[in-house]
């Protein structure tokens, strides 16, 4: 089988070597298409490459019939509609880490270039000016940067300016005070860094908390004379509200390399002296572009070859020694989800999971998504995947309860589903028998041993003489061979339960024909 990729922006030729030698992938390049083509195009493709610029907005992505993973060769994914691609079982990886240096040394660039004035100067003198007086700047040493954002590339913003002598600050939600000792900073509030700091450069993703944090409000808490930098996200600055403490002289200087809007050939803060500006160039390093196309290219042959990837963006990731853990238990979780929605005759409201014995003690979010996607598999067929199932059952009203116990009713591990309606309660337990592989071993009250394959009947009847024979004929007078069979009972001559392995589907005119033997209530097919 091949894969489709579509590189719909500038990505490192270099860093796509991966893909080039990658037999099952095929990969082409188109940049600069306009929404439309793209649009038209996209359903040809498993996969879409980006970088900030193409936008993968819902619409696209509706169109997208085949499409089953997003790379983004970069940080950012707010060009990306990240509910839409989750909803459509899209997976999204990012490459978090390619760039991080090279934003950093542009963001350090920035800042020694806005201090000492090096644009404005270079400018005039390219104009045949020799100004020396203008473009007097001011020193970072003992200056105090204020980061707001202390993630990947604020820390390593920071760790760069005490080179320069300078005296951090910073803000981030999951800075602690003992941390910030630990790296020689200061920590502060938002306001306290707004208040104090000299410099300030944002570092956050650009979220609904983040959109224009540096706003008009907080303009006014800031030093006279300050200077800002924004070499993360168009949009965490506001820029009407930048324009204008510029021009009151609040703010003495500003670096922008992203903006609310881009791409731009006019912008209105441009025309300020005081604004120096890339465009949108953190990022753009040999080396930063290279690193993040090989990074998110792996991503997508991992994808592809069903390994798990190692930068999801809508997914949780799973370290590799919990996965190796619980990776074992995947078929039997969904499995179970398929086996049990088969039995389930109403709307399902809740899905209770109970991980047992050793069970208890792993990390159980990725069996949870499992065992979903098993339940919801009957009725979205290959629509429901690891990405989308909790999103799809969340939709569906479904509410899903994980519990651990460490009892286990002598099995080493048991993982036991549970579906509640406003009629039954149904469930059915499963265990991996060591050297022996998955089994069903309870279904409701009745105990059983089948392995979770193949062609399986279920079937509800009374326990009574010949019910067993009479079943056997007819499937023999449909040409379907009996590989194993298990009955279990609540009480002699009681209701029974009857588990069939057969060796081909249960086509409805036998199932039908099983329903209306004495003593059969139901008959139930399942094909995992
Ligand atoms: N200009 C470029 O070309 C370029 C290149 C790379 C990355 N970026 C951008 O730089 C930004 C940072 O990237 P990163 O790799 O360091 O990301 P990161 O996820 O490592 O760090 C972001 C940090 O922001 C913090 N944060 C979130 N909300 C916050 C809030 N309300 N206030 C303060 N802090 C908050 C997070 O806790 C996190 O520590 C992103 O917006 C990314 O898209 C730009
Ligand atoms: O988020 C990022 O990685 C940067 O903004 C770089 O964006 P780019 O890939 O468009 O240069």
């Amino acid at each position: 089988m091949t894969f489709k990729i579509l590189i719909a922006d500038p990505i490192s030729e270099e860093g796509l070597h991966v893909l080039r030698t990658t037999p099952t992938i095929h990969f082409e390049v188109a940049t600069d298409l306009t929404p439309d083509v793209l649009g038209e195009q996209i359903v040809d493709f498993d996969a879409l490459l980006v970088r900030s610029q193409t936008q993968v907005t819902r619409e696209l992505i509706s169109k997208a019939a085949n499409l089953k993973i997003i790379g983004r060769a970069g940080v950012g994914v707010d060009n990306i509609d990240l509910d839409a691609a989750t909803e459509h079982g899209i997976i999204v990886v990012n490459a978090p880490n390619g760039n991080t240096n090279s934003a950093a040394e542009h963001t350090m660039a920035m800042i020694m270039a806005l201090s000492r004035k090096i644009p404005q100067a270079y400018y005039a003198l390219k104009n045949h000016q020799w100004d020396r007086k203008k473009y007097v700047g001011v020193e970072l040493k003992n200056k105090t940067l204020g980061v707001i954002g202390l993630g990947r590339i604020g820390t390593e913003v920071a760790s760069r300016a005490k080179g320069q002598r300078m005296n951090i600050m910073a803000y981030d939600p999951f800075l602690t005070e003992e941390k910030a000792d630990k790296m020689g900073i200061r920590y502060g509030s938002v306001q306290d860094v707004l208040k104090e700091a000299d410099f300030i450069t944002v570092h956050t993703p650009l979220l609904k908390e983040t959109k224009h944090l540096i706003n008009a409000e907080a303009f006014e808490l800031m030093k006279p004379g300050v200077q800002i930098i924004n070499c993360a996200r168009g949009g965490i600055i506001d820029e009407e509200a930048l324009y204008e403490a510029i021009v009151s002289k609040k703010v003495a200087g500003a670096a922008m390399d992203v903006f609310e809007e881009e791409p731009f050939l006019d912008h209105k803060l441009l025309t300020l002296p005081e604004v120096i500006a890339t465009p949108h160039l953190g990022g753009s390093t040999i080396e930063a572009q290279e690193s993040v196309a090989v990074d998110v290219s792996e991503d997508v042959i991992r994808f592809f070859s069903g390994d798990l990837v190692r930068n999801p963006v809508n997914f949780p990731s799973v370290p590799t020694d919990i996965m190796n853990k619980i990776e074992p238990y995947f078929h039997l979780a969904e499995n179970l989800g398929t086996f049990l929605i088969h039995l389930t005759q109403d709307v399902i409201e809740e899905v209770n999971i109970y991980y047992s014995g050793d069970l208890s003690e792993m990390e159980v979010a990725p069996l949870t998504r499992n065992t979903v996607k098993g339940l919801l598999k009957r009725y979205h067929g290959d629509h429901v995947n690891d990405v989308n199932a909790l999103y799809l059952a969340n939709k569906k009203g479904i509410t899903i309860h994980e519990h651990k116990t460490s009892k286990s009713r002598g099995f080493t591990n048991l993982l036991t589903v549970e579906v509640k309606t406003k009629t039954e309660n149904r469930r059915v337990s499963g265990t991996l028998l060591n050297g022996l592989g998955p089994r069903i071993v309870k279904v409701d009250q009745y105990s059983v041993d089948v392995i979770p394959d193949g062609h399986i009947v279920v079937i509800h009847h009374q326990d009574q003489p010949g019910v067993i024979g009479r079943m056997g004929n007819l499937l023999a007078q449909h040409d379907i061979n009996i590989a194993t069979m298990q009955v279990d009972r609540a009480d002699i001559g009681g209701e029974a339960i009857m588990l069939l392995k057969i060796d081909k589907h249960l086509d409805e005119d036998a199932m039908n024909e099983l329903e209306k033997l004495d003593d059969i209530y139901h008959v139930t097919a399942i094909d995992l």
